[in-house]
């Protein structure tokens, strides 16, 4: 629903994006970029994987709710799962940190623990960063990747017939997040999940190299981040929700919450699944469970076969 009314949130986050990159000319440096998880720069010493996201005090995180390490790990993570979703191996992390002057000394140093415990995981470190004033706490990293010589997986490639599938927990981080904003601080596991995500960066270049055709990782929302897949490549996306996990753990706190557990699934971001179209011929990477299909119906997510009538994700503004 676009209201452009001159605003930033009439147009909201995508029609800003298109606002901002439409009819620039990049340099022959840019291989790949922008509109997908992360750009591909050449330089002579050879090509690197390179991608941002920003998290913002009360918009992305609030202390009250996370330890400054929780956040540490999260700002890392949601960047190298972009890195991940191109199928490239991390390789480094830069981290830009703004706070108020009253910020206790230790809330940052708790940040940047984080943020290198994340990064170590990923067998990456902190290579750099910057600081400066602001009146909340903003963390905005840039992370670095490889490729190890194979071809960016983009969101582009999916053809019609691949199957769809994912790797990692779908749900988890949006039950988190509703149990978080009732005022609850359990179960833990849940609340854990939207604390920091615990992704696997092998599953991306794993599922690179078993041929996926196309990937991203799920910060906003399955259904709206499988959106940005089927239009990058032109084709349908039919989700079937009896191939979906419905974790028992999810059901209790839906149903402890009065809230429906397979919108979670559907629409909640930040658990920074991945996302992958493949060959139908071939089989799935280990860890990967089919989802759906790839469907002819142009640009359309469905869920058995139907449109979803509710926000298939987060939108910034929205
Ligand atoms: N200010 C900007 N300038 C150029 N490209 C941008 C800007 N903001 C976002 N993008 C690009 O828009 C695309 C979508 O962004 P986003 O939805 O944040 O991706 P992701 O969910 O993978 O982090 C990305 O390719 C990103 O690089
Ligand atoms: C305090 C708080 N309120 C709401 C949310 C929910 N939330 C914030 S951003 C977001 C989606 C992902 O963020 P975005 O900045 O769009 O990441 P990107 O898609 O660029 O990776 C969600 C579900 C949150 N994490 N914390
Ligand atoms: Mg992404
Ligand atoms: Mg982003
Ligand atoms: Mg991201």
């Amino acid at each position: 629903m676009t209201t452009d009314d001159g605003t930033v949130a009439g147009i909201g986050e995508f029609g800003l994006i298109r606002a901002v990159t439409e009819n620039r000319r990049q340099p022959p440096s840019t291989l790949l970029g922008p509109g997908d998880d992360a750009a591909l720069v050449a330089s002579p010493d050879g090509r690197v994987v390179a991608t941002t996201d920003m998290l913002v005090q009360g918009v992305h995180f609030r202390l009250d709710w996370s330890t400054p390490a929780q956040v540490g790990r999260k700002a890392v993570a949601v960047n190298l799962t972009d890195v991940a979703a191109m199928g490239a191996v991390p390789t480094g992390v830069l981290v830009g940190l703004g706070c108020p002057g009253e910020t206790p000394t230790e809330v940052v140093t708790g940040l940047v623990d984080g943020m290198w415990a994340e990064a170590e995981r990923a067998g990456a470190g902190l290579a750099g960063g910057d600081m400066v004033r602001a009146d909340q706490i903003v963390v905005s990293i840039t992370a670095l990747g490889d490729l190890r010589g194979r071809t960016p997986v983009t969101r582009a490639g999916a053809r019609r017939g691949d199957v769809v599938a994912v790797h990692g927990r779908l749900g988890w981080s949006a039950a988190g997040l509703a149990v978080l904003g009732r005022g609850f601080r359990s179960p833990v596991n849940v609340v854990n999940a939207h604390r920091f995500p615990e992704p696997d960066y092998t599953a991306g270049p794993a599922a690179a190299g078993a041929g996926a055709t196309a990937m991203i990782d799920v910060s906003d929302g399955l259904l709206a981040d499988l959106g940005h897949v089927a239009r990058a490549s032109g084709v349908g996306i039919d989700v079937r929700t009896d191939l979906l996990d419905m974790p028992r753990r999810l059901v209790e706190v839906g149903s402890a919450l009065g809230a429906d557990p397979l919108h979670w699934v559907l629409t909640g971001g930040e658990d920074h699944a991945l996302a992958a179209t493949f060959p139908s011929s071939g089989g799935l990477p280990e860890g990967w469970r089919r989802i759906g299909m790839v469907t002819a119906n142009e640009n359309a997510v469905t869920v058995n076969g139907e449109p979803y009538r509710e926000a298939p994700g987060w939108e910034h503004w929205r």
